[in-house]
């Protein structure tokens, strides 16, 4: 396995080596024959929120599992921080929209799961997950248990779980989902600032939702996919300044054009 990988290293080159994580040329079809993807370009570049949006079943999802290495590409390849990746790596963690936490243990023991998984040991994975759980604004709920706990709190200690493990790429998969808008809302306004906190070492989000306003809230790149098979038809820079608020005209400028390309997908004739 080392020697493919030393091999892997010296062929490969990334086409844009100064992304963090990079989509080229991207062909996909499932077993079936379905074909999701045709030629995806996708750059996630240091310190940026990217958000893929597109119409349901366009394959979204499909594209954040190539992302993080769980679906293989027929054709192009996805490169992290330059290295071309075949295979799940704990650099990159994946978030779902379903909060997964463990009901029988407190807040503190489900953020040391992932550093013992680690082989860190006891006392300095505790420190560890006192510090991840005071990123994401729980430092004083650390003995609580889930079912104490409100949906909010429960993504939190999900998320802090994740940072605990160090991981260069957040990926999330519709992660407000579950949530009721209130509380979506105060996760949203928190959630940038405690993934680029100084004190984590990750260098960059992918998030996909089909809430625009939630996308426009956070995103700093938005890819729009759409048509089958799917290929990146629209790439907006956001420039708003942060906090953003959804009830300023810019916003909703932005808002709009956004739907405009979100017609029904075209689908490609043989
Ligand atoms: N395991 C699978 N085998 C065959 N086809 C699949 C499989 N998983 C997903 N698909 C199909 O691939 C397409 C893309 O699915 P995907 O879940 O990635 O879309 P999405 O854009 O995330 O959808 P949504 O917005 O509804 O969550 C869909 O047409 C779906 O039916």
């Amino acid at each position: 396995m080392a020697k493919d990988l030393v091999r892997e290293s010296q062929i490969e080159k990334p086409s844009n080596s100064s992304s963090v994580l990079e989509a080229a040329n991207i062909d996909f079809s499932y077993e079936n024959g379905y074909k999701v993807f045709e030629d995806i370009n996708l750059s996630l570049n240091r310190n940026e929120f990217v958000a893929i949006v597109g119409p349901s079943g366009i394959g979204k999802s499909t594209l954040l599992r190539i992302l993080g290495g769980f679906l293989k590409p027929d054709k192009g390849s996805v490169y992290l921080m330059g290295k071309k990746i075949n295979r799940p790596t704990p650099d990159i963690v994946l978030i779902h929209q379903s909060i997964v936490t463990f009901p029988w243990m407190t807040a503190l023991e489900n953020v040391m799961v992932s550093l013992k998984a680690k082989h860190i040991p006891n006392d300095k994975a505790e420190e560890m997950a006192k510090e991840a759980l005071e990123t994401v604004g729980l430092q004083g709920f650390e003995d609580l248990y889930p079912k104490e706990m409100s949906g909010g709190m429960r993504q939190r200690v999900a998320i802090a779980r994740a940072l605990a493990a160090d991981p260069l790429v957040f990926l999330m998969d519709e992660p407000f989902a579950h949530l009721d808008e209130l509380t979506a809302e105060g996760l949203r306004q928190d959630i940038y600032n405690i993934l680029f906190s100084p004190d984590t070492p990750l260098k960059g989000v992918v998030l996909v939702s089909h809430n625009l306003t939630e996308v426009i809230e956070l995103a700093d790149v938005i890819y729009i996919l759409n048509n089958v098979p799917a290929t990146v038809v629209g790439k907006v820079q956001v420039d708003l300044p942060r906090p953003r608020s959804p009830r300023s005209e810019a916003f909703n400028r932005l808002l709009d054009s956004l739907y405009n390309y979100l017609t029904p997908p075209k689908v490609k004739k043989p």
